[in-house]
C-alpha cells in the first residue's frame, strides 16, 4: 500500500518538478544521482553482453555453450598442417574446404575426396547439438587419412581470411549446418546462426576472394514441406516450409540466388533426402531407434492421419558423396572476382535421394532383423513440430548432369549401419546417448 503511495506522488511528467519545493529538488537530485548510477550499471551489463561475450543473451547463451568459439588457428604448425592437408596428389584434383567436416556427410565426402586425390581441409565448430566425443571420433578417423580439420565457426570471417591466404580454394563444400526438423522449435535462433548468418558469411567472403571458388553446399528435401505431389521435382513449389529449419534450408536457396545474381558466384544446391549410414546423426530416427531397441526401450513410430503411412526416402550415404563429388566435378568457375561480377554464372540445385521411399515401420522391422531384437513399438499421431508425412525424390536431373545414380537400397544400406553401430558402441564400449 505505501509503495502504491509512493509512485502516486511521483509527477507524471518532468515539467512539473520546476514548480514544486526544494524538498523535491533535493529528490530531484537523489533521482539524478540514482539515475546516474543505475545508467552506468546498466551500460556495464551492456558492455558485458555485448562486447566480451557476445553470446550470453539467453538466445545466444546456448549457441555459445552449443560451439568452441575458440579458433584454433595460429602460427606457422598450423600453417603446415593446412598446407600439407589440402595438397594435391592426382592430376586434375582440386582444392576444397569442407565446412562441418567433422559432420556426418562432411567427414565421408572428406575422406572420399582425399582418397580420389584431392586437397581437402575440414572446418568444423564441434557443437554439442548432439554427442561431440563421435564427432572427435570422426575427426580422428579423418585424421589418420590425413585430412586436418580446422576448429572454427563459419561465422569467423578473420578464420575464413587466414584459411584462404594459407590456401587458395578453388572450391568450397559447404556442409555445416545447424540439423534436424524437429529441434528447430526448441532452439530457433541455432537454425539462424548458422543456416542463414553463416551462410551470408561465408558468401561474403567467398565473393570478395580472388579468384572466387565455386561452391557446392546442401539444402535439404525439407524444402518440399506440405507439398502433396510426389515424387518431388526441383521445379515444385518451396514456399510452404513445414519447420524453421526448412524455412532456413528454403532461404539458403534464395541467397545463393541473389550472390550468383550479383557477384557471379557459381553456386548448386543439393537437396539431401534423410541420409543415413555408417557415422551417422544420433539425432536420426534410424540411428535412436536402434539404441533404444537395444536398450529395449520403446519407440515411438509417427503416422498420419486415418493411420496413414509415414515414409521416407532414405538415402544412402555412399550414394549421396557420388552425388557431392558429381556436383563439384561439374561446377563451373564462378565468374566474379574481388566483389565484382563479370558475367552470368552457374546456378544449379538437385535432388539427391534414392526414389523410394520406406514406410518408417518398415524401417524398424529392419533393424528388428538385423540387431534381432523386437522392437517395443509405440504409435504415435505424427507431431506437428516440422515432420512431413512422406518424401519422394525424381532424380532424373542429378542423374543426367552429375551422373548421380543410388544402388544402395534401405535393406543394404542398414547392414552396414548396424554392423558399423554395433562395433563402435557395443564392442568399442562407447555410450549411446
Ligand atoms: O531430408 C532431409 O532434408 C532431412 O532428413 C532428416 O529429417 P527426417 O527425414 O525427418 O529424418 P528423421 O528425423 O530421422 O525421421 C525419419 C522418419 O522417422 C519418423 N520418426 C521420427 C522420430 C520418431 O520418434 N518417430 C518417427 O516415426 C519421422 O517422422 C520421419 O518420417 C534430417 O534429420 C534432417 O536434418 C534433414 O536433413
Amino acid at each position: 500500500m505505501s509503495s502504491m503511495k509512493h509512485i502516486d506522488n511521483i509527477p507524471s511528467t518532468p515539467g512539473k518538478f520546476k514548480e514544486k519545493s526544494s524538498y523535491n529538488r533535493l529528490r530531484l537530485h537523489f533521482s539524478i544521482a540514482k539515475l546516474t548510477f543505475w545508467s552506468f550499471v546498466f551500460l556495464g551489463l551492456i558492455f558485458v553482453c555485448f562486447f566480451r561475450s557476445p553470446s550470453s543473451s539467453p538466445a545466444s547463451s546456448d549457441l555459445s555453450r552449443r560451439s568452441l568459439r575458440t579458433s584454433s588457428y595460429d602460427g606457422p604448425a598450423w600453417e603446415k598442417r593446412i598446407k600439407a592437408s589440402a595438397k594435391i596428389r592426382s592430376r586434375n584434383g582440386i582444392s576444397v574446404l569442407v565446412t562441418g567436416a567433422a559432420g556426418f556427410v562432411g567427414t565421408h565426402v572428406s575422406s572420399a575426396l582425399k582418397r580420389r586425390g584431392d586437397g581437402v581441409v575440414g572446418l568444423d565448430n564441434f557443437n554439442d547439438y548432439y554427442d561431440p566425443s563421435l564427432k572427435r571420433a570422426r575427426q580422428t578417423l579423418l585424421e589418420g587419412a590425413g585430412v586436418y580439420i580446422v576448429e572454427g565457426d563459419i561465422n569467423d570471417v578473420t578464420l575464413l581470411k587466414k584459411l584462404f591466404d594459407v590456401v587458395q580454394f578453388n572450391h568450397v563444400m559447404h556442409l555445416a549446418a545447424q540439423a534436424g526438423v524437429r529441434y528447430a522449435m526448441e532452439n530457433p535462433s541455432s537454425y539462424v546462426h548458422s543456416n542463414i548468418a553463416g551462410l551470408v558469411n561465408l558468401l561474403e567472403f567467398c565473393k570478395n576472394a580472388n579468384p572466387q571458388p565455386s561452391i557446392v553446399w546442401a539444402s535439404s528435401s525439407s524444402v518440399y514441406g506440405l507439398n502433396t505431389k510426389v515424387p518431388f521435382f526441383e521445379s515444385d513449389r518451396t514456399d510452404q516450409p513445414a519447420s524453421l529449419y526448412a524455412a532456413t534450408k528454403k532461404a539458403g536457396e534464395e541467397i545463393a540466388h541473389t550472390y550468383n545474381h550479383i557477384y557471379g558466384l557459381s553456386l548448386t544446391g543439393l537437396r539431401f533426402f534423410t541420409v543415413y549410414g555408417p557415422w551417422g546423426r544420433p539425432d536420426m530416427a534410424y540411428f535412436f531407434f536402434t539404441r533404444d531397441i537395444l536398450k529395449g526401450k520403446s519407440i515411438s513410430i509417427f503416422e498420419g492421419a486415418n493411420h496413414g503411412t509415414v515414409a521416407r526416402d532414405f538415402t544412402y550415404i555412399d550414394d549421396i558423396v557420388k552425388g557431392c563429388l558429381g556436383a563439384l566435378d561439374t561446377a563451373e568457375k564462378s565468374t566474379g572476382s574481388g566483389g565484382k561480377k563479370k558475367g552470368p554464372a552457374q546456378l544449379r540445385v538437385f535432388n539427391l535421394g534414392n526414389t523410394s521411399p520406406v514406410p518408417v515401420s518398415d524401417l524398424v522391422t529392419i533393424l528388428e532383423r538385423l540387431l534381432k531384437v523386437k522392437a517395443k513399438r509405440a504409435l504415435m499421431k505424427l507431431p506437428r513440430n516440422g515432420d512431413v508425412q512422406f518424401t519422394h525424390a525424381n532424380i532424373s536431373f542429378a542423374q543426367r548432369e552429375l551422373g548421380y545414380k543410388p544402388t544402395t537400397d534401405l535393406q543394404t544400406g542398414l547392414k552396414k549401419f548396424v554392423r558399423w553401430y554395433l562395433s563402435y558402441y557395443v564392442d568399442g564400449k562407447k555410450s549411446a546417448q
